[in-house]
């Protein structure tokens, strides 16, 4: 039987074009915090808002083989799962939100470290790759979060591309530094450096050299015009870049690799305050004297896994430029 609205013309009425038609009304930047959630960044250092973590399960509890599972040395799940939730306490006595990744059924080792499975822009996250075949996959754990939460997901890696997330640094609110390496690829370069492009930002690529892991471990952001750097291993191009936009570069005294990588291995809270690995005196005098403010947590069993606070926390949120 042909009903009345199948053989009226369609012509004319709102659906093709008609007068009734509204088109949408803002651009997608102005519908952030509208229709998508608010979660962005444009630094590393204006006051963090939100972070999301994995809270350890019993993935942490399997005899685990260190080589494949890139892990350094044979860990305590429940010591680590102790620190971890210490850490997410800071974090709230902070007065920041702590998201949890919930991964769909058994979590793999490496899942709690977040910061690598993807990065927050201006408008919206790009969802990492990893590099290595025993995370492949962490990142469909962490897209599934981020949408859950209202997060726009700007960019999901194609083709042979490698990245993970600790290897971009927002140098200014209009540029990302991105380390070339062990974990990310030039293709991974191309893909981000085009859709950044899309959203009016410049990506600076450097090389990392071999050996290190991310590019977060080279570079720190403490405050506007403050940033840490790995003396000796942070690209020259890194620390001009940073000279240029009037970045004061200070350098942490150099005991030995495990202790410096622990050292830059802190979450900026807000202007000239982080969240730092606990039991590094030497480093936190030399941030202290820079007047930084230091809330240290214990790591000393999740470091076993060859990260540590940075890692750990994917960075949702911070203020973002007036
Ligand atoms: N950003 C980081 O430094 N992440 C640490 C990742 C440790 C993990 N075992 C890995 O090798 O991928």
């Amino acid at each position: 039987m042909t009903t009345e609205a199948h053989t009226k013309s369609s012509f004319g009425t709102a659906a093709y074009g008609g007068a009734g038609w509204v088109p949408r009304q803002m651009s997608h930047a102005q519908e952030l915090g509208k229709l998508w959630a608010s979660y962005r960044i444009d630094s590393e250092w204006r006051t963090l808002r939100a972070v999301i973590v994995h809270s350890p399960g019993p993935e942490l509890d399997d005899d685990l083989d260190l080589e494949k599972s890139l892990m350094l040395e044979p860990l305590d799940g429940g010591k680590a799962r102790e620190e971890h939730a210490a850490m997410c306490e800071a974090y709230r006595s902070a007065g920041i939100d702590v998201h949890h990744v919930r991964p769909e059924g058994r979590a793999t080792p490496n899942q709690m470290f977040c910061a690598d499975l993807f990065v927050m822009t201006p408008q919206g996250a790009i969802i990492a790759r990893p590099a290595g075949q025993v995370r492949a996959g962490e990142e469909r754990m962490m897209a599934r979060r981020l949408a859950d939460l209202g997060v726009p997901i700007l960019k999901t890696l194609t083709g042979t591309a490698t990245f993970e997330g600790a290897d971009l640094m927002w140098l200014d609110e209009h540029t990302a530094m991105i380390g070339r390496g062990h974990r990310t690829n030039q293709e991974a370069i191309d893909q981000i450096t085009t859709v950044l492009a899309e959203i009016g930002c410049e990506t600076i690529p450097v090389d990392m050299p071999f050996g290190t892991m991310h590019f977060m471990g080279m570079l720190r952001t403490l405050d506007r015009n403050l940033a840490v750097c790995w003396p000796r291993r942070t690209p020259l191009a890194t620390v001009r870049a940073l000279q240029d936009r009037g970045y004061n570069v200070i350098f942490p005294p150099y005991e030995d690799d495990s202790a410096s990588y622990r050292a830059m291995n802190f979450v900026t809270l807000g202007p000239r305050k982080i969240l730092m690995v606990a039991g590094l005196a030497k480093y936190q005098d030399f941030l202290e004297e820079h007047q930084i403010e230091c809330v240290p947590v214990v790591t000393d069993e999740l470091s076993k896994a060859a990260g540590s606070v940075g890692c750990l926390t994917g960075v949702l949120a911070r203020d973002v430029a007036p």
